[in-house]
């Protein structure tokens, strides 16, 4: 073990409690050799951070730092406590995220070997990621063993190009301990729109051996993950509100709305058990989608 390097994050033990009750247990703190059989998807976190104008980032394709230094260390305790991150391509280009845990005591971070680094997942159907992969900060990370080697969810495709893209990203990934996992894609019938069902997505991550899973974004996952069909698949949603309005063009979360029947529109979703927290300038707030099951 090394002391935690300078820029480790620190998130105050009084600062917990408050998450606690919606937290999932961690895989090391029951058997880390035993997988959790009781459902088919990993205990799921939905997390971002918004403006008050419900901006996620400034403009598509760019980032926008919305936290403040208390909700970030909230945001590296989170990771810590789930074992997978996910985010979208859309993201991982635009941002070039870490997606490691900087926390300090973690491991590459003051901890053992990877304790506590969660895995880092990018949902990239058809491999775009492989234009920036080499240079990411992601495997930058996995080389220096400060984060997880990640895996790339990609779509079964019979397009050779594709084929050839999703080799490339497994040869890569290879030597940081990633690999592509494969989903078979879904085709809207009306739409002929081929996409990934999330419920395909998160049984394969549990499969695969994540119990629990934090997604950060960005925009098109976020708003398809509170779509009322898929509502079901998220376990907690925690929000972190910036006082700050980003202004029209933002790229905001704002989910389909439900059929409406006889011409009434309803709400897409409302939180239920909530608590808000004031961390710094910034207000965070915990609560859970009303389950059916
Ligand atoms: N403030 C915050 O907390 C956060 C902000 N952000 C911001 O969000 C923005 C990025 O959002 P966005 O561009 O929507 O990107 P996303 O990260 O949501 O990725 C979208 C892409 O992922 C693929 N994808 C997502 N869902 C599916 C699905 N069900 N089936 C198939 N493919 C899917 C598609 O790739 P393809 O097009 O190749 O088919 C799609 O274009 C950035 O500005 C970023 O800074 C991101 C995370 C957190
Ligand atoms: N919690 C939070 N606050 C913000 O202000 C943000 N812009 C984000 N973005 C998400 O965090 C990822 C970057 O994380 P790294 O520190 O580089 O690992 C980014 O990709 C978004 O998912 N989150």
């Amino acid at each position: 073990m090394s002391p935690p390097p300078r820029d480790a994050l620190h998130f105050p033990q009084s600062s917990r409690p408050f998450l606690e009750p919606y937290l999932p247990l961690h895989r090391s703190w029951h058997n880390p050799y035993l997988p959790d059989d009781s459902t088919p998807f990993p205990f799921t976190t939905l997390t971002f951070a918004q403006s008050l104008d419900s901006s996620i980032s400034l403009a598509p394709g760019t980032q926008t730092a919305l936290s403040g230094p208390e909700t970030k260390a909230m945001t590296h305790y989170l990771r810590a406590r789930h074992d997978g991150i996910l985010v979208g391509i859309g993201t991982a280009l635009a941002d070039d995220p870490s997606l490691n845990c900087r926390l300090e005591g973690v491991g590459g971070y003051g901890g053992r070997g990877l304790n506590m680094q969660p895995r880092p997942v990018i949902v990239d159907p058809k491999g775009r990621w492989l234009d920036v992969a080499e240079g990411s900060k992601v495997m930058k990370l996995a080389r220096e063993r400060r984060g997880r080697g990640p895996w790339v969810v990609m779509a079964w495709t019979d397009d050779s190009e594709v084929l050839g893209r999703v080799n490339a990203i497994d040869r890569l990934l290879e030597g940081v301990g990633g690999k592509v996992l494969m989903v078979e894609p879904r085709t809207n019938k009306e739409t002929e729109e081929k996409r990934l069902d999330w419920g395909d997505v998160l049984a394969m991550l549990k499969r695969e051996g994540l119990d629990s899973l934090m997604v950060e974004g960005g925009q098109r996952v976020i708003n398809e993950l509170l779509r009322e069909e898929y509502q079901e698949l998220v376990n907690l949603v925690i929000i972190t509100i910036a006082p700050t309005w980003l202004g029209q063009g933002g790229v905001v979360v704002s989910p389909e709305r439900k059929s409406a029947e006889q011409g009434n529109a309803s709400a897409v979703g409302r939180l239920t058990n909530t608590r808000w927290q004031q961390m710094g300038d910034d207000v965070v707030l915990c609560g859970q989608l009303p389950h059916k099951k």
